[in-house]
């Protein structure tokens, strides 16, 4: 296990090219979630053994994505269900200028508020403790999600929520193209684009744009 953390710590290293600030950022994260697992399970038991590959490494791949306009100061991502901050607060330790994570269950907006004043991200972050449905328009330029809900009802809750032009960057799993053929069944046209998934091989990030019904 030691040996996966050290490769995935080098991964961020090597490929994100992260500052000793940040990983040391990272690490304080990965320790909190680690360390709130048994009292309130924010993430699977098994997954938290593992939390720097199954959920860091796993939320940071869609950093490369979106890293040039979420560094822009009027960027806003709004993250659906962000749980415990996958992807959301890795975002946002990764340098994103304004994530809204948006998350129903109270316990969790308790992590979230907590995790982000102490890895340092707490004015660059918001968490909305209330369903998406029902939440105030966001007008987000991107929205993200993993492990949140099959493409078609993510949509319908995505639509009030992002602005003209905004796109969806999202971890989906093997299901994703019976996925997309469901969102275009249901209506909704868009231009996709996948990459292969990292952590899940049989996953994919995958980006929407030009979204419209
Ligand atoms: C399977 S978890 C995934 C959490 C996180 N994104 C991750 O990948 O670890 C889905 C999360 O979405 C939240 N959620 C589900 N439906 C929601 C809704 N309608 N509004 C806000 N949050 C919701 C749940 O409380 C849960 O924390």
């Amino acid at each position: 296990m030691q040996t996966n953390t050290e490769s995935v710590k080098k991964w961020f290293e090597t490929e994100l090219h992260v500052s000793r600030e940040t990983m040391s950022r990272l690490e304080h994260y990965a320790d909190l979630v680690v360390k709130w697992q048994p009292s309130i399970n924010i993430v699977g038991a098994s997954t938290a053994e593992d939390v720097w590959a199954r959920h860091l490494q796993d939320s940071a791949q869609i950093w490369p994505h979106l890293a040039d306009i979420a560094q822009k100061s009027d960027t806003k991502i709004v993250d659906f269900g962000s749980g415990a901050g996958f992807p959301g607060v890795v975002l946002s330790i990764l340098g994103a200028n304004h994530v809204t994570m948006m998350e129903s269950v109270t316990k969790k907006t308790i992590f979230l508020t907590e995790a982000c004043r102490l890895c340092d991200c707490l004015g660059k972050t918001r968490v909305a403790r209330e369903r998406i449905e029902a939440a105030k328009p966001e007008n987000a330029d991107i929205i993200t999600a993993r492990a949140f809900a099959p493409l078609p009802k993510l949509l319908d809750m995505g639509q009030r929520h992002l602005k003209p032009g905004g796109k969806y960057v999202l971890l989906k799993g093997r299901a994703f193209e019976s996925e997309l053929a469901d969102a275009r069944n249901a209506g909704w046209r868009f231009s996709v684009t996948t990459f292969p998934g990292l952590v899940d091989p049989e996953g994919v990030v995958m980006i929407l744009e030009g979204v419209e019904r």
